[in-house]
């Protein structure tokens, strides 16, 4: 079998990166929907994507499936006995596991579903559509329609078409700052998603006051950053095509995310999302499809000063079937500085104070990294 047999021209997205000499290249990445709908054999699968070591046959390399610890939020919300044991088990979920997922969320069923609904409705666009009604930012990295995590030509690209919209702050000036990117078609998808944005933003409050609480400290150790006119959040929406070689490609590649709390809401295929804990891969079971799971970023491995870990994480390509998924990334507002919250049990200082846009900008430039680096950033040496 040849794998090195290059596909046929398709669609592509242009990426620009700082190679490691300083400069600025473009590179042109194609379409991964596009390669999927060509239907590609898988004796010509695209070298590009391949970022997995060939496996012999009857020979996977180990990984455990497992349901990450789920923290009912409704006991958060309590005031007795319930409200302190939930507290401790959301303090172990965050540091054994920097991830969890959550119930009782408040999040109604129906607000999820126009959100699967309109992210399905957009990547089931052709790609002429897409590109014709999603308008693109000017100046900032990462955000728009195929805007992936390149820095060389010759790293592995990995299985997905994606989306990156900011939510928040609402810029009044958007449209002539270039921030037009959130797509036209569907018509509701901008609607679906702010609602759903809204709404999952106080279930994030509460938990950062109760991440706060669990290490005794004040309630708003943390909250109290979060400025609620100029906090950010970035909405990526990610589509996984069935893959010819999952053997070979990946999802996403494993990365570490930069915010301070993500929220992920997956449909479709399951059991895509591997979590690294130890030296293993643990394959992700989400018990139902309106599950929403939360992860530790950078950014929150900083303020609590190492206590909670971001996770490292990356998504498994699917042979026969198409997985979506919706990141919402909750951060500070891009101006501020942070730096380690003071007190509770932290231990003596080992991250430094950063401004939260210069973190984010050095994370993207730098990714993707074949371990977990970015943080290396903030960290006191
Ligand atoms: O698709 C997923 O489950 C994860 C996506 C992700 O890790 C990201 O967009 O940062
Ligand atoms: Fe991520």
């Amino acid at each position: 079998m040849s794998i090195n047999v290059e596909y046929n021209s398709v669609h592509s997205h242009e990426v620009s990166f700082i190679d490691q000499n300083g400069e600025l290249k473009t590179t042109m990445i194609p379409v991964v929907q596009e390669l999927a709908r060509q239907g590609l054999m898988n004796d010509h699968f695209p070298k590009r994507f391949i970022a997995l070591p060939p496996t012999p046959p009857g020979n996977h390399p180990a990984s455990i499936v497992n349901c990450p610890p789920v923290i009912d939020i409704a006991k958060l919300e309590s005031d007795d006995a319930t409200r302190e044991l939930e507290l401790r088990r959301l303090a172990e979920a965050a540091k054994e596991w920097g991830v969890f997922l959550i119930e009782n969320h408040g999040v109604e069923d129906m607000v999820l579903d126009d959100v699967k609904n309109v992210v399905k409705g957009f990547f089931e666009l052709s790609f002429e559509e897409k590109k014709a009604n999603v308008g693109s930012y000017k100046s900032v990295d990462n955000m728009g329609y195929g805007k992936n995590f390149v820095n060389s030509e010759d790293q592995p690209l990995d299985w997905i078409d994606r989306l990156t919209m900011k939510a928040a702050p609402v810029d009044p000036d958007e449209a002539t700052n270039g921030l037009l990117i959130w797509p036209k078609k569907p018509a509701n998808f901008r609607q679906a998603i702010e609602k759903y944005v809204e709404k999952s933003r106080k279930v994030l409050d509460g938990l950062l006051q109760d991440l706060a609480e669990s290490l005794l400290l004040d309630k708003n150790a943390f909250l109290q950053h979060f400025e609620p006119k100029q906090s950010e959040i970035k909405v990526r929406v990610n589509y996984y095509p069935p893959c010819p070689r999952p053997d070979l490609a990946i999802g996403t590649l494993p990365h570490s995310d930069a915010s301070a709390l993500t929220l992920l809401l997956e449909f479709g295929a399951t059991r895509a999302l591997q979590v690294q804990r130890g030296n293993l891969w643990t394959t992700l079971e989400l018990p139902n499809d309106n599950s929403l799971v939360v992860n530790i970023g950078d950014l929150f491995e900083i303020m609590s000063n190492g206590v909670f870990k971001s996770l490292w994480h990356q998504v498994r390509a699917q042979a026969d079937v198409e997985r979506y998924s919706l990141a919402y990334f909750y951060n500070p507002p891009a101006k501020s500085e942070i730096g380690p919250v003071v007190g509770g049990d932290s231990a003596e200082e080992t991250y430094k104070k950063v401004v939260v846009e210069d973190y984010v900008s050095n994370h993207y430039k730098i990714s993707p990294t074949p371990s977990k680096e970015t943080i290396t950033y903030a960290k006191v040496i």
